[in-house]
C-alpha cells in the first residue's frame, strides 16, 4: 500500500506530490481513509517544507512562460482540461466518494460535470475579457489584466474538486502558475486532476500539487516571498492563520471561509417549498459551508412548518453514499463526528429539546437532527457545527427575523422564503451576507460574485471579480499626441 500508486474503486491514483511535472515522494506518509466504513484507501506523500519549496521553485520557473502564452492558447489548453474531466467523470466521482463520503449521485450528475464547467467557464471568460478604455483630456486610460505570479490555493475536504477548481481554473486562465494543497482528508482526486492537466497539455510547473498537513507545509506556502497570491477555503480559525502569514509579504489573500447561515420562513411562504429547502440543509451531511443551519420561521406558521419539516426528514435515507437511494451519507472523519455529537450533547444540557434526530447511528454516521429552545446567544446557534444539526427558532415580525439572522459573526449567505416581493426586496437590503437566495437555495452562477462578510471571508471571486483578484490590474495611461510625434 506505500508504493507510488494505489487503487480506490478501480481507478489508479498516483499518491505522490506533482511538482515542475513530475511525480516526487517525500520521506514520509500519512493514510488516507474512507470516511464509508474507515478502510485504508491508500499512504499518501506526507509533504515538507522541503517539497513546499520546491513547488513554489517549480510554479515560479514556470511563470514568464505560461504568462507569456497567448490568450487563446491558455484557454484551449483549459478547454482540454475540462474535456479530459469529462472524460474521466465516472473515476473521479468513486474516488471522491470514496476519500469524503458525498454522495455519488451528485459527484456523478452534478459535481464532476460542474468541475469540468469551471474549467470551460474560465477558458470562455478569458477571452471575454474586456475593459472600455476611458479619455482624460486627450489622454487614453488603457486597462489590462497582467498575470501576477505563482499562487497558493488551499482547500476543505468536503467538496475537494470542485472548491479546488474552482480556483485553479481562474488562476491558470489569468496566466498564473499554482501551487494546489488539497486537504489531508480528501487528496486523491487533487492527484488525478494533476494527470488529466498534464495529459491536456498543460505544461510542466504549471500546476503543482503539494499534500500533507496544512500545519506542516501551510506556513512555507503562505508566507512564501515568491507566491503573488494566496486564496484559502476552510476554516476561520485556519483562515486567520492563513492571512497572518500572507501579510509577512503582503501577498494578497481571498479567504471564503465558515458560516452560519439563516433560513427565513415568513408566514406567507408556500409551506411546502420552505420545508423542502429546509430539508435541503442536510446535504452531504451538514457538510457545506453555505448551509441555512439556523431555521427562524415566523410564529403563526412554526407547528405546520414543524410538521411538514418532520415529514421530509423521516423520508430521508441514510447509509452508504455508493448507493443511489441515499439521501445522507457519513461525516468525514470520526473526529468530525465527535465534535458534532459534542455540540449537540452541550445544546441539550443548556436546555435545548430534540425536534428530529439528536444521536449518532454507529461511528460514522450523525442522525440529521434538529433542535429547539435554543437561545440566541448560545453555542448551538452562534458556532459553525458543520454536521446535520439545524436549531429551529421563531419570530413575530420582520425586525426581529432580521435581528436574528444577522446576530452571528459570520455573514456568508442567508435563504428567504416569502409569497411577498416587497418583504423579499427590504429584508434582502438589511442582512449580512454574501450571496441571498429568495425561494431556492444554491443555485450558482459563475459570473456572479462569491464570498462572504464579516468572519466568513475577505474578498469575492467568480466572473471577472476571479480576474480581478488573480491578476495584477495594469493602467495604462497613453498621451493626447499619440504616436506620431514619438516616432
Ligand atoms: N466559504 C466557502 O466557500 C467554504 C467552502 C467550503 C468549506 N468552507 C469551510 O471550511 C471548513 C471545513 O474545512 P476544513 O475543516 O478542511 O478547514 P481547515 O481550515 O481545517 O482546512 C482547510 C485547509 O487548510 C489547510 N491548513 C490547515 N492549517 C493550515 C495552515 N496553518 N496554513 C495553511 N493551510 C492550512 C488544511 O490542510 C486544508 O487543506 C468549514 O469552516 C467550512 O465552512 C468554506
Ligand atoms: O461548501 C461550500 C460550497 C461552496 C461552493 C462554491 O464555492 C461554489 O459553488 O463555487
Amino acid at each position: 500500500m506505500s508504493g507510488p500508486t494505489t487503487t480506490v474503486a478501480g481507478v489508479t491514483v498516483d499518491t505522490r506530490h506533482w511538482i515542475g511535472g513530475a511525480r516526487r515522494a517525500s520521506a514520509g506518509t500519512f493514510t488516507d481513509m474512507s470516511p464509508i466504513d474507515g478502510t485504508a484507501l491508500g499512504e499518501i506523500a506526507r509533504g515538507t517544507p522541503v517539497e513546499a519549496e520546491a513547488a513554489v521553485a517549480a510554479a515560479k520557473e514556470a511563470f514568464p512562460g505560461w504568462a507569456a502564452t497567448p490568450r487563446t492558447e491558455r484557454a484551449r489548453v483549459l478547454r482540454a482540461v475540462a474535456d479530459g474531466v469529462e472524460k474521466r467523470i465516472e473515476e473521479l466521482a468513486v474516488v471522491e466518494t470514496a476519500d469524503n463520503g458525498a454522495l455519488l449521485r451528485s459527484h456523478r450528475r452534478a459535481v464532476m460535470p460542474r468541475v469540468a464547467h469551471n474549467f470551460r467557464f474560465f477558458a470562455d471568460r478569458l477571452l471575454s475579457l474586456e475593459h472600455e478604455d476611458f479619455a482624460t483630456r486627450g489622454h487614453t486610460n488603457h486597462v489590462s489584466w497582467d498575470p501576477a505570479g505563482p499562487c497558493v490555493l488551499i482547500t476543505p475536504w468536503n467538496a475537494p474538486l470542485m472548491l479546488a477548481t474552482w480556483k485553479v481554473a481562474p488562476a491558470l486562465a489569468a496566466g498564473n502558475t499554482v501551487i494546489l494543497k488539497p486537504a489531508e482528508w480528501s487528496p486523491l482526486t487533487a492527484s488525478l486532476l494533476a494527470d488529466i492537466a498534464a495529459g491536456a497539455g498543460l505544461p510542466a510547473g504549471v500546476l503543482n500539487v503539494v499534500q500533507g498537513y496544512g500545519s506542516e507545509i501551510g506556513p512555507t506556502l503562505t508566507g512564501h516571498p515568491d507566491v503573488r497570491r494566496i486564496s484559502f477555503t476552510g476554516s476561520v480559525r485556519t483562515g486567520r492563520s492563513v492571512a497572518a502569514s500572507a501579510a509577512t509579504h503582503l501577498t494578497p489573500v481571498s479567504l471564503e471561509l465558515g458560516g452560519k447561515s439563516p433560513l427565513l420562513v415568513f408566514a406567507d411562504a408556500d409551506p411546502d417549498l420552505a420545508a423542502e429547502l429546509a430539508v435541503e440543509q442536510y446535504d452531504n451531511a451538514g457538510q457545506v459551508c453555505l448551509a441555512a443551519t439556523r431555521l427562524l420561521v415566523e410564529e403563526t406558521v412554526v407547528e405546520e412548518f414543524t410538521r411538514r419539516f418532520t415529514a421530509k426528514a423521516a423520508r430521508l435515507r441514510q447509509g452508504d453514499p455508493r448507493d443511489d437511494t441515499t439521501d445522507i451519507g457519513p461525516t468525514i472523519h470520526p473526529r468530525q463526528l465527535a465534535a458534532v455529537d459534542g455540540f449537540v450533547e452541550r445544546a441539550l444540557a443548556a436546555g435545548a429539546r430534540t425536534v428530529v434526530g439528536g444521536h449518532r447511528r454507529g461511528e460514522r454516521y450523525y442522525a440529521p437532527t434538529l433542535l429547539t429552545d435554543v437561545a440566541q446567544d448560545s453555542e448551538i446557534v452562534q458556532e459553525e457545527i458543520f454536521g446535520p444539526v439545524l436549531t429551529l427558532q421563531t419570530f413575530t415580525d420582520e425586525d426581529e427575523a432580521v435581528r436574528l439572522a444577522d446576530d452571528t459573526r459570520f455573514g456568508l449567505a442567508a435563504t428567504l422564503v416569502t409569497g411577498d416581493p416587497e418583504r423579499a426586496r427590504r429584508v434582502t437590503a438589511r442582512l449580512v451576507a454574501g450571496t441571498v437566495w429568495v425561494n431556492c437555495f444554491y443555485v450558482r452562477d459563475l459570473r456572479a460574485p462569491f464570498g462572504g462578510a464579516r468572519h466568513s471571508g475577505v474578498g469575492r471571486e467568480g466572473g471577472n471579480w476571479s480576474f480581478d483578484f488573480y491578476c495584477d490590474l495594469k493602467n495604462t495611461v497613453t498621451g493626447p499626441k499619440g504616436w506620431r510625434d514619438h516616432g
